[in-house]
């Protein structure tokens, strides 16, 4: 809030936000509800930095379904957790109650993905990402799966029909693969064992070892390889946009839209940054995230603002991608399809998001 005062124009969007995260949270108040129900709300709030706004403002039905499916994964994917993560660990009992009262097609959903989804994780508990082949099917198990389910949801919720597989997983891979982007430091360094889910076949053309990345010198071959790894993620957009045009409830719409542009948006900030080598995270950066979130949850309601924000972050990419970059031309030529993607929509307005404040910074999560 100081640091805000010294903004003053920044006061009203940072109330903004505020105020709806009371109104979402209102709905899923611990007060109104049965303990197992307090306990997966009051977690999801702690342990989901993305996803905790976008599930509360679900409608009732698919909002439980959904906050527990988020659960059941976090706590698949926590393995020995802190804090809240210890607390979901330990009080799972709550979530099993609340998953039994589902009914029975979104049992059937989440326990097939989460089955699923825990026999690829164990796979690659002895298994390393080698190959580019070996990348997209990690992050199929992790986060294609993920999406899978979600669309089996809301076709079980009769708000949506069934989407193509294919473009349910892309949707995860999308978002997962701009994760592991953003997270090279942090699963590098990680104790007592680092982590490296950026595929050899890709970091081997730069350096001999991913962690090379790290030191300075090697700063430009680090950023070769980032600009390369933006350039793979690249490749789900059209997919993402094909599977966002197909939804017709508003609600599950906003729910999928947010976070596909936020994260389109943070794609944009990391490519041919060389900060996600560095780490750095300070506060005017957490603020600054905040308030061009708060813009995009205000302005993506429609597939018009979703063409409207990748047409603009395809132009801002465009404007960074340095001519001596050795994907420079692949990047481009997956740049120029997604724009004209957009403008073939007919649907392109004057708009524009205040994407300069995003530009050069590396920003925390969502
Ligand atoms: C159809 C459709 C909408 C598909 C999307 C599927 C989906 C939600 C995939 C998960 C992506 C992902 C990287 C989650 C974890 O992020 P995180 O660990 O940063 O999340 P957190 O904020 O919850 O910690």
């Amino acid at each position: 809030m100081g640091e805000t005062i010294k903004h003053p124009d920044e006061f009203y969007p940072l109330m903004k936000l505020m105020l709806l995260a009371k109104r979402v949270e209102k709905k899923t108040s611990v007060w109104l509800l049965q303990p197992h129900w307090a306990f997966c709300y009051a977690t999801l709030r702690k342990v989901s930095r993305s996803f905790a706004l976008v599930i509360q403002q679900l409608p009732s039905d698919l909002r439980d379904v959904v906050c527990v499916y988020y659960l059941v994964l976090r706590a698949l994917d926590t393995v020995g957790g802190t804090m809240a993560f210890k607390v979901l660990m330990d009080q799972f009992h709550h979530v099993s109650t609340a998953f039994l009262e589902l009914d029975t097609d979104y049992l059937e959903v989440i326990k097939d993905i989460t089955k699923r989804m825990g026999e690829g994780m164990a796979k690659f508990l002895s298994k390393e990402v080698e190959t580019i082949d070996d990348y997209n099917e990690y992050c199929h198990y992790v986060a294609g799966l993920c999406g899978l389910g979600l669309s089996k949801l809301f076709y079980a919720s009769g708000r949506e029909d069934l989407a193509p597989e294919s473009l349910s997983i892309s949707m995860g891979l999308f978002l997962q693969k701009i994760s592991i982007v953003r997270d090279y430091l942090e699963d590098i360094n990680e104790l007592p064992k680092c982590r490296m889910f950026w595929p050899r076949q890709i970091w081997s053309k730069y350096v001999n070892k991913l962690k090379d990345f790290k030191y300075e010198d090697n700063s430009v071959k680090a950023v070769q390889c980032l600009n390369e790894m933006v350039t793979n993620a690249l490749l789900h957009v059209e997919y993402c946009l094909v599977y966002m045009y197909n939804l017709r409830d508003p609600a599950i719409f906003q729910f999928c839209a947010i976070p596909l542009v936020i994260n389109m948006g943070n794609l944009t900030v990391y490519y041919n940054n060389v900060v996600i080598f560095k780490g750095v995270v300070e506060m005017r950066r957490g603020i600054d995230t905040l308030l061009v979130n708060m813009h995009i949850i205000d302005q993506t309601r429609t597939m018009a603002d979703v063409y409207g924000a990748f047409f603009d972050f395809c132009c801002i990419m465009e404007s960074k991608v340095d001519r001596d970059d050795p994907n420079a031309t692949s990047t481009l030529k997956r740049l120029e399809e997604i724009s004209k993607t957009c403008r073939d929509s007919g649907t392109l307005l004057n708009q524009r998001f205040d994407v300069e404040k995003k530009e050069a910074k590396v920003t925390p999560k969502f």
